[in-house]
């Protein structure tokens, strides 16, 4: 996951030593990745692992206990209005008004990032055209299907055009196809917005062989690497295989070109 493409200027996500407790709860125990800009990118880990609350930290809903935490190069504690223009979230629980219509949740969405009538109109139907919605931008978002709505979700995360996007669990709830249909959807929009993604999944199927991934368990980082090359430095055949080995005998951290 820290592999930098030739011409970067930089990771797109840094997290250095980020520990955090709930009282006497440790979740997260020196945290640190680094996700390189652009391509999709996947946060893996049994429940209750620490991956809502290491989002939960990156988006600034949870106050950073200790380390460090920086996107686009930007420090989230000296700098959090441009961390927050460079980043877009879907969280796991659905935030969405379900009385208004599609377009009506983006349109309040868009004032409160401070846009203008005019431009959160465009910024709507801009997005509205790209998650395939116009067609359902009057229909209250009571109508819409579970696969739909978190489309709605990624609309209204994107409408600022960020960088990066973090999916929390994304595709929970949803039936197979669906959610098939959304990891693919948000596959395209990573390639052809040259964006990055944070997919967090316990759900393996979700996963390319290619994917840089990062595994935590039991609020550690236990693996940063291809998804593959888990496999391999398993001597496992698949990654469901290798996951299950991992999380139930954590041993070293499994880092890129170990194998
Ligand atoms: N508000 C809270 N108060 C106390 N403990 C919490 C709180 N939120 C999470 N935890 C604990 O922190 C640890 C990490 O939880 P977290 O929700 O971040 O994991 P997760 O990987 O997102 O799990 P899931 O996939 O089930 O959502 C767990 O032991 C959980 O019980």
């Amino acid at each position: 996951m820290n592999i930098l493409v030739k011409g970067d200027i930089g990771p797109m996500l840094e997290i250095e030593n980020v520990s955090h407790r709930y009282g006497a709860n440790k979740a997260l125990e020196r945290v640190s990745l680094r996700l390189a800009r652009g391509g999709f990118h996947a946060l893996l880990g049994p429940n209750g692992a620490g991956k809502s609350t290491l989002i939960a930290l990156i988006t600034g809903l949870l106050r950073s206990q200790n380390g460090e935490i920086r996107v686009a190069g930007h420090s989230l504690s000296r700098r959090p209005r441009d961390v927050r223009r460079h980043l877009g979230v879907v969280f796991q629980q659905p935030t969405l008004d379900l009385d208004l219509s599609v377009r009506q949740n983006l349109l309040y969405h868009a004032s409160l990032h401070g846009l203008g009538r005019r431009q959160a109109r465009e910024c709507c139907e801009r997005e509205l055209a790209r998650q395939h919605l116009e067609p359902r931008a009057n229909d209250k978002v009571r109508q819409l299907n579970g696969g739909h709505r978190r489309r709605l979700e990624i609309a209204r995360a994107l409408l600022h055009e960020p960088e990066l996007l973090i999916l929390d669990e994304a595709s929970v709830g949803l039936d197979t196809a669906s959610r098939q249909a959304l990891n693919e959807h948000v596959r395209t929009l990573c390639r052809e917005r040259g964006m990055s993604v944070l997919w967090t999944t316990h759900l393996l199927d979700e996963i390319e062989p290619q994917d840089p991934v990062v595994v935590l368990c039991a609020g550690r980082v236990i693996a940063d690497s291809q998804a593959q090359a888990l496999c391999t430095h398993t001597g496992t055949h698949t990654l469901h295989e290798a996951f299950g080995l991992l999380t139930t005998k954590p041993s070293d951290t499994v880092t890129e070109g170990q194998s």
